[in-house]
C-alpha cells in the first residue's frame, strides 16, 4: 500500500468515527465567542479586523501614525492549559485581534492512537481561552473541516515527517500539516492587507519545524512565531495528555525533564558523547512504568546528528509513561 492510500483510509475510518465535536457541540451554551463554521468564521474576522482598524485609525496622531491591525492565531486540539493559554497571551500582547482553533483532527491519529479518548472540554476551553485573551474561538466539528470525508489532496510531510514523531506516528505530520494548511488558507483569504502571526508551542518542535517548512515551501501569507515549553514547578512540561495520568505516573515522567535537563548540564562543561546518550536513555528506561521510544540529539533545521555548523543544539525524548505517550524537549546551546 502506497502512502497515500494508507492515510486515506486510516482517515476514513477516523472521520466515520469523529462525532465527539459534534456531542460537546451541544453542551456548550451559545458563547458569543464561539464559531462553529468556515464562513462565519471568516466573517467575524474580517469584521474584527475592519473594526480594531478603524479604532487605530480613530487614535492615530501626526507624530504617531496608524498601523495595520493583526490577527494573532492559536492552533490548538483543546484540553487547554497554561501552555495554551501562554501562547494566546503571547497573541494577545502582539496583535488586535486574536482567534483560538480548537479541534481535535482526525487525520493526525493513527489507527491505534487516542483520538476517540482524547479529552473534550469546549466549555472549559472556551473560558480558558478567553481569560487569555482569545475574541474568537473557532470549534468546528469533523463535517464542517472534512466535508466529503478525508481529503483526496493532502500536505506531505517530506523526509522530516518520517523521522521520530513521524516514525512512530506514520501520517501524523501529514495530517497535521494538512489541517494547518486549510486553516491558513480559510484565514489569508480574508486578511486583506492585515498580517496574520501564528503561535506554535516548542514542545512539539519537529510540528514548529514543519509548519515553518510549509509556511516557506507553500508560500503562505502567515509569520509563524514559536512561544518556548511552559512547565511545571516541577520541570514537567504542559500537555493535554498529563490528564491521562495517574499521580504515581506524574511523579515518574519527571525522569524526562530532568534527564533532557541533566544532558544540558553535560553540554555546557563539553560534548555529549554517545556513552552519555546511552546512559540517559537507560535512566529512562529503568525508571518503573516507563518505555522511551527515543532520545536524540539533533540540529532542529535538519532533526539530523548535529554538525560543527550547527546554530542549534535539541535534546528530544518521546516515552511511554504507562500508556501515555508523552513528548519533551530541551536547547542544550
Ligand atoms: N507546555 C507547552 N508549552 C508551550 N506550548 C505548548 C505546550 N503544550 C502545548 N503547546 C502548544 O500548544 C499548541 C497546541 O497543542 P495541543 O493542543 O496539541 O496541546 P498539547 O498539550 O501539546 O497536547 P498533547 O497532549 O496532545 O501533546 C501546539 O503549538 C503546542 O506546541
Ligand atoms: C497544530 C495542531 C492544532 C493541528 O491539529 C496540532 O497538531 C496541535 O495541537 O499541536
Ligand atoms: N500537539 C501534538 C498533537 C498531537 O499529538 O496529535
Amino acid at each position: 500500500m502506497n502512502n497515500s492510500s494508507k492515510l486515506s483510509t486510516r482517515s476514513t475510518a477516523k472521520i466515520l468515527s469523529g462525532t465527539h465535536n459534534e456531542r460537546t457541540a451541544h453542551t456548550v451554551t451559545d458563547s458569543p465567542y464561539i464559531v462553529r463554521t468556515i464562513d462565519e468564521l471568516q466573517k467575524r474576522v474580517r469584521k474584527a479586523l475592519k473594526k480594531t482598524q478603524q479604532e487605530l485609525n480613530a487614535q492615530a496622531t501626526e507624530e504617531s501614525p496608524a498601523g495595520q491591525s493583526s490577527l494573532g492565531f492559536v492552533p490548538t486540539m483543546g484540553a487547554l492549559h497554561d501552555g495554551h493559554a501562554t501562547l494566546i497571551r503571547r497573541a494577545r500582547e502582539q496583535n488586535e485581534v486574536v482567534l483560538v482553533s480548537v479541534f481535535v483532527n482526525p487525520l493526525q491519529f493513527g489507527p491505534n492512537e487516542d483520538f476517540d479518548r482524547y479529552p473534550r472540554q469546549l466549555e472549559n476551553d472556551v473560558a480558558l481561552a478567553t481569560e487569555a485573551g482569545a475574541d474568537i474561538v473557532f470549534a468546528p466539528a469533523v463535517e464542517e473541516m472534512y466535508p466529503a470525508g478525508a481529503p483526496l489532496i493532502t500536505v506531505s510531510s517530506g523526509k522530516l515527517g518520517t523521522m521520530f514523531e513521524g516514525k512512530t506516528r506514520p501520517g501524523h505530520f501529514d495530517g497535521a500539516l494538512t489541517v494547518v494548511n486549510k486553516f491558513f488558507n480559510i484565514l489569508t483569504a480574508v486578511r486583506g492587507k492585515h498580517s496574520i502571526y501564528a503561535y506554535f508551542g516548542q514542545k512539539d518542535a519537529q510540528q514548529l519545524s514543519l509548519v515553518q517548512r510549509m509556511v516557506h515551501d507553500f508560500n503562505h501569507s502567515v509569520i509563524i512565531k514559536p512561544v518556548s515549553i511552559v512547565r511545571e514547578d516541577n520541570g514537567l512540561a504542559l500537555s493535554s495528555r498529563n490528564q491521562y495520568l495517574s499521580s504515581e505516573e506524574r511523579e515518574n515522567a519527571l525522569v524526562l525533564s530532568r534527564t533532557l535537563a541533566l544532558l544540558r548540564e553535560k553540554e555546557i562543561t563539553g560534548r555529549i558523547s554517545e556513552s552519555d546518550l546511552d546512559m540517559a536513555r537507560e535512566k529512562i528506561n529503568s525508571t518503573p512504568g516507563i518505555r522511551l521510544d527515543y532520545l536524540e540529539v539533533v540540529d532542529p533545521m535538519t532533526f539530523e546528528t548535529p554538525t560543527e555548523n550547527s546554530q542549534q543544539v535539541l535534546a528530544l525524548v518521546a516515552a511511554y509513561v504507562g500508556e501515555t505517550r508523552l513528548i519533551d524537549n530541551m536547547e542544550l546551546h
